[in-house]
């Protein structure tokens, strides 16, 4: 089933007399539980395309449609429920909260956007330091943990809301080689037991390769292979 289906997608940034055509007009789909990259070189469009799938910026012109819902036009009000039900996000330099412990940290969103009763945001939290392997270490500030032991806490933190959908925009950019691939590899074990679908970028060819699915951008157009438009099975 499709999670995400974009048609004729644009994305124009103007400044003043100046507009940047950012994406310009790409197609495609993205089943329930892919594990997906967009990759391309710097310029190419890939947060920005990332940035429309997670609701963050609205699109200049064709349709989007995520989990269901046709968000091209949602207001920021609307687009920032719909992030808080169905998205979790990952960021590059991990975007974690340093005065909150690990536990907090994953904890959070469960009582912002959430709201759930205590003893609940508990048991889920744990479950999800477990499964990230960090279940030992809930007590300790990110400035006590490794790098790579910050993004299985973002990791966790994305998933902890049951997203259907989390997006990772260039997640390994700061981790060495090893720790990368151990993070693709949560990532792969998350989609796998959770039923998540998991759309990341990057131009880290160590990281593309683990990806089942690759759309390539150049220049805001996604490239076609032997005649099929976009995705590429890896
Ligand atoms: N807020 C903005 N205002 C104006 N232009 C922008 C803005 N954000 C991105 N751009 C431009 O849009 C194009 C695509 O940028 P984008 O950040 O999506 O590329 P990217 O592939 O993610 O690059 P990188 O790999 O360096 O992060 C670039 O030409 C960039 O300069």
């Amino acid at each position: 089933m499709a999670l995400v289906e974009a048609r004729n997608l644009c994305k124009d940034y103007v400044a003043g007399e100046i507009t940047v055509k950012a994406i310009r007009g790409v197609d495609f789909t993205i089943d329930t539980g892919s594990f997906v990259s967009f990759v391309g070189p710097s310029g190419s469009g890939k947060s920005t395309l990332l940035n429309m799938i997670g609701c963050l910026d609205p699109p200049s012109q064709g349709d989007l449609v995520v989990a269901g819902k046709d968000v091209t036009r949602l207001d920021s009000r609307h687009s920032a429920k719909f992030r808080g039900d169905h998205i979790g996000f990952i960021f590059q330099d991990f975007n974690l909260i340093p005065v909150l412990t690990v536990f907090e940290n994953i904890e959070y969103p469960l009582q912002m956007v959430q709201n759930w009763p205590v003893e609940k945001r508990r048991k889920r939290v744990e479950e999800l330091l477990g499964a990230v392997g960090m279940a030992d270490q809930g007590k300790k500030y990110p400035n006590q943990i490794s790098g790579g032991q910050k993004q299985r806490v973002a990791v966790a933190r994305a998933l902890v809301t049951n997203a259907k959908l989390v997006l990772a925009d260039e997640p390994t950019a700061n981790l060495d080689s090893r720790t990368a691939n151990r993070i693709i590899g949560l990532m792969k074990k998350m989609r796998d037991e959770f039923g998540t679908t998991f759309i990341f970028s990057t131009h880290d060819t160590r990281v593309v390769e683990s990806a089942e699915i690759i759309f390539t951008l150049e220049d805001g157009v996604l490239q076609t292979k032997n005649g099929n438009p976009g995705g590429q099975h890896a």
